[in-house]
């Protein structure tokens, strides 16, 4: 019978766990609250979980078991929370610090879609033990994550994304949790760790986190519907119903709780089907709503209590965590990972490459020959080209946002993990698109300038390119603003249109109404269209009769373009770019922490 197996049987020793842990952890809770919208989705509750444990946080859906790992972990934000958390006894235990020793594992998976198995272990091993970690230690860890959570088979398998199938859903559960895994942090948090999986894949997992614990970890994770299998694993259990705590103890100690108060387990049923039949009010044919004043008023409540003030007056050693890979080392591996994502991840540089060579190669052919013809409509084709050089190209910038914001998750979770932190992350992003940035504009230039005749290659290019690093700065700040990407949309090109509507091409600068002149001064388009223009016309010497300017100088005049200073006007460019960057580096640092 299922009950009678041993259910650590077969599991290997964890050779590199005992000793990755920094040292023995335990976080303790005491009354802890979480009030959201005036509603309290979690009523006071106390408990907590030491070195060795491993607690199954359960109840029905929507019971607030979630609420309670953010609040352990410090992701829920400071006001909505009440009561204590400590970590081995400790009250005032930063964020940063609560990172160092433990790793949360959400409900969603956050990874990169190009890379395999083994290179997104690789790079998570990177990250939690430096870049310099050896060959043979970097090894090491993957080989040994792998087996845990059984991905073995799929090492060169890719994560898949939109453009490529790629890893089945319960495989992705499994390798979020490896990448985590390879921290070997102190204490674990896992949110539905075995949702998507098979019977034998949970069981499997959840047999290797067991042996994890009992090297030292101490591991809380939620769970639906854990096979009898699966309950015999857990040494604790937290029962919650409707944001109340109905039971917390030893797993083996709930029957008898349960019957104690009226309720035993029929015979040959799982313990854990028949708990959760008593807690939901959704489908109420079995909840019992006295449960909860029951456990309130329970000897088993007292004695946690007890036990807890107890651990939080005892004085240990503060939580340590592993140490702290350096920024250059996170910066590093960011650069490694952020060049080889753009270059595999065809969404973020290679289809905008191709829309550009092709939009480009149009445009060159649309004006072919015009840099020969110095008539009334060359003027106007000259101008238009240039307003749609400098407006479209980089409006087109939008199209990053998508795959922008499917790496900001990642990013959410690695740095509430203690990854890395957001400079590194914002300058490794930054660096690792000017390549990308500067084939475009190279190859983008390469179709127009000598297809439409124009002037000034080197220019052309310099601010084209100058343009799309403010563009690119703009769309991540955009991107780290809204929520989704499309919001992101709407939003740049609601700002796109309202800087190209200003750049003087609509409007000559000097008849732009003064309500609107600020626009042309902090849209960046307005800098890249002048740069554009100056370089076409100021070689130009004379115009047909036919044109309404004699030379190309009398034009820029016209324009208020004619004492265009090209070297200060690119460097606005990058300015723009830089300040987007830090812009966007704060959004980060203040809004995603993780913390909701
Ligand atoms: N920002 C919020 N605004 C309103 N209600 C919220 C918010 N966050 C959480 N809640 C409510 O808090 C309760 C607990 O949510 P939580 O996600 O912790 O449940 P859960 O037990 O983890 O559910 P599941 O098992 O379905 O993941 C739910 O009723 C949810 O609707």
């Amino acid at each position: 019978m299922a009950m009678e197996m041993d259910p650590e049987a077969g599991v290997r020793p964890l050779e590199r766990t005992s000793s990755t842990i920094a040292s023995a952890t335990s976080v303790e809770w005491s009354s802890l609250s979480v009030t959201v919208k005036g509603k309290t989705v979690l009523q006071p509750t106390d408990g907590m979980l030491s070195s060795g444990d491993m607690l199954a946080v359960m109840g029905p859906s929507g019971c607030g078991k979630t609420t309670l790992l953010d609040a352990v972990s410090g992701r829920t934000r400071s006001h909505k929370l009440s009561g204590t958390v400590s970590f081995n006894g400790h009250t005032q235990v930063s964020f940063a610090q609560r990172s160092r020793v433990l790793s949360y594992v959400g409900q969603e998976d956050s990874l990169l879609g190009v890379f395999t198995v083994a290179e997104s272990l690789r790079f998570a091993v990177r990250f939690y033990h430096g870049y310099g970690a050896s060959a043979e230690e970097t090894r090491a860890l993957e080989e040994e994550t792998l087996r845990l959570v059984g991905l073995e088979s799929c090492r060169d398998t890719i994560v898949g994304d939109i453009f490529r199938k790629g890893l089945s859903g319960g495989q992705r559960r499994r390798l979020s949790l490896a990448v985590e895994l390879v921290k070997r942090p102190a204490i674990l948090l896992l949110d539905e760790p075995t949702s998507g999986l098979d019977s034998a894949s949970a069981f499997g997992v959840m047999q290797r986190l067991k042996a994890m614990a009992r090297a030292g970890h101490a591991i809380a994770l939620t769970i639906h519907q854990p096979s009898s299998e699966l309950w015999a694993l857990f040494d604790n259990v937290l029962l919650l119903s409707g944001g109340h705590t109905v039971f917390y103890g030893k797993a083996a100690e709930i029957p008898s709780y349960l019957a104690a108060h009226g309720h035993a387990c029929p015979p040959m049923y799982n313990p854990a089907d028949f708990m959760l039949q008593l807690v939901n009010s959704d489908f109420p044919e079995r909840y019992d709503a006295a449960l909860v004043l029951k456990y309130g008023d329970s000897a088993e409540r007292a004695t946690v209590v007890a036990k807890v003030a107890e651990a939080m007056a005892s004085s240990k050693k503060a939580p340590a965590g592993s140490s702290k890979v350096s920024p250059l080392s996170s910066f590093l591996t960011l650069c490694h990972r952020f060049s080889l994502n753009n270059a595999k991840n065809p969404g973020i540089y290679w289809v905008r490459l191709v829309m550009y060579v092709m939009l480009c190669l149009m445009i060159g052919l649309m004006y072919i020959g015009l840099g020969d013809e110095y008539d009334y409509s060359s003027i106007n084709s000259r101008t238009s080209m240039l307003f749609y050089i400098a407006a479209f190209l980089v409006f087109m910038s939008v199209a990053v946002l998508p795959f922008f914001m499917m790496e900001r998750s990642s990013f959410l979770r690695e740095r509430s993990n203690g990854a890395y932190g957001v400079v590194s992350w914002v300058s490794a992003n930054f660096l690792c698109s000017l390549p990308g940035l500067a084939l475009i504009s190279i190859l983008s230039t390469a179709c127009v300038v000598p297809l439409a005749g124009l002037n000034g290659f080197g220019t052309f290019f310099a601010a084209l390119f100058c343009s799309l690093v403010a563009a690119e700065g703009f769309m991540c700040l955009v991107g780290a603003l809204v929520p989704h990407y499309i919001i992101g949309i709407a939003l740049g090109a609601g700002v796109y249109g309202f800087f190209m509507l200003c750049e003087g091409a609509f409007k000559v600068k000097d008849d732009i109404p003064p309500w609107f002149i600020w626009v042309y001064h902090i849209g960046f388009h307005s800098y890249s269209y002048r740069v554009f223009m100056y370089n076409e016309f100021e070689p130009i010497k004379e115009f047909d009769d036919s044109a309404p300017f004699a030379s190309g100088h009398e034009l820029l005049k016209f324009y208020s373009f004619d004492k265009v200073d090209v070297g200060r006007d690119l460097g606005a460019l990058i300015g723009f770019g830089l300040f987007f960057q830090a812009c966007f580096a704060l959004v980060l640092h203040f809004f995603h922490t993780g913390r909701r």
